[in-house]
């Protein structure tokens, strides 16, 4: 069970009693079965940490409400209803935020900051991954569910395609390559799902960049030792590289090693720690991402500038290249939603 399921599953037990709420704060619900935060006029914003292969459905219906949709990512199982909810959304007025809570937070930001400044000159290639150790999902788990959007690249992956176009501050233009690995099953559709990808994307200018996402990665020492969780990103440019180790989540530990040449062509390297944006703006040094993105999409709502967003554009190029190395893998996308959404 995630951290939002336990908090889902403790808001549903305590069913906390309904009170007045400054006008200031948006008043905000998390989706579940037995939820009924949609109905509630005292709910303005819905958190969605339903199943990849429910995001759709939920999200739409929630716009039919009225309400603004934190929504969990990856944002749906195709481009098109990502497509699709977030025009929804904007024709109805309403803040639509895909929760990659990463973004928000000091740590990545100070790394774009360092490769738009220059200093270490164009970027020529990119890697990230996002691999946790064999054991940390059971096979019942929803990641492995292909009819809910299960798969390695939907789950890790997502993650990993975002900060490779967000880093390279462009899209792909290509998949150059990606395998995946699956198990054996004797389900035709379980077969469908990757407990690990690896892809290599071209971008722009000759950049490329690759992509691990494993939900289980293979054990050492005949399984007896776990493997340690693989959590970082690499940016390497022409005058040096800057790598942020654990970029998912930095607010319990992170560093950013930067590689570069001082003024005499000489190879230096420092290991700076971004906790805070230090621009004046509330924050505290141990804000995790989930709080940053919080007060972003809080803002949001409130018609003010948050220090940080994600487009619409953004979301759904993401799910476009997520299916297109689908498509590479040959693995194909997830299934699309069953959902009609009434006109
Ligand atoms: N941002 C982050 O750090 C994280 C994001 N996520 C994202 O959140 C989403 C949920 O993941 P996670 O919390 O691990 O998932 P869980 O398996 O814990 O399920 C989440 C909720 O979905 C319900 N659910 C499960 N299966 C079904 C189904 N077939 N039909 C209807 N409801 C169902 C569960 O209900 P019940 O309690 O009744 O079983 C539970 O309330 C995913 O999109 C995932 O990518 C997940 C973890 C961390
Ligand atoms: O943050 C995360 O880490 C573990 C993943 O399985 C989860 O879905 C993701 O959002």
């Amino acid at each position: 069970m995630s951290l939002f399921s336990l908090v889902q599953r403790i808001r549903k037990a305590t069913n906390p009693p309904a009170s007045p709420v400054p006008n200031a704060t948006p008043r905000i619900g998390i989706l579940s079965a037995t939820n009924l935060a949609l109905d509630d006029p005292n709910v303005d914003a819905v958190y969605n940490p339903s199943p990849n292969g429910l995001h759709f459905e939920w999200t739409m219906k929630a716009l039919a409400a009225g309400k603004h949709v934190l929504l969990e990512k990856p944002s749906a199982d195709t481009a098109d209803e990502t497509r699709q909810m977030f025009e929804f959304a904007e024709s109805k007025g309403l803040v639509l935020l895909e929760a990659f809570h990463y973004r928000f937070h000091p740590a990545i930001a100070r790394v774009k900051a360092i490769l738009d400044s220059g200093e270490l000159g164009p970027i020529k290639d990119l890697s990230a991954s996002l691999a946790l150790p064999k054991g940390m999902f059971g096979p019942a788990d929803i990641r492995y569910d292909y009819s809910l959007g299960g798969g390695a690249m939907m789950d890790m992956g997502c993650y990993t395609m975002n900060v490779l176009r967000f880093l390279s501050a462009s899209e792909p233009t290509a998949v150059l390559s990606a395998t995946a690995r699956t198990h054996p099953s004797p389900s035709a559709t379980e077969q469908l799902v990757d407990a690990a990808t690896t892809a290599t994307l071209a971008f722009p200018g000759g950049v490329t960049g690759t992509l691990v996402a494993d939900l289980a990665k293979p054990w050492w020492a005949r399984g007896l030792l776990p493997p340690l969780p693989d959590v970082s990103v690499r940016v390497v440019c022409a005058r040096g590289d800057v790598a942020l180790f654990n970029f998912p989540g930095p607010f319990f530990y992170h560093s950013i090693t930067v590689r570069a040449t001082d003024a005499g062509g000489r190879p230096e390297t420092r290991v700076e720690k971004a906790y805070t944006f230090g621009d004046g703006r509330s924050e505290e040094a141990w804000w995790t991402t989930y709080r940053h993105q919080l007060d972003a999409f809080v803002d949001k709502v409130r018609g003010r500038t948050p220090r940080t967003w994600i487009s619409a554009e953004d979301s759904v190029n993401n799910m476009v290249w997520i299916e297109k190395v689908y498509e590479k893998t040959g693995l194909g996308s997830r299934p699309k939603s069953q959902y009609v959404h009434p006109k």
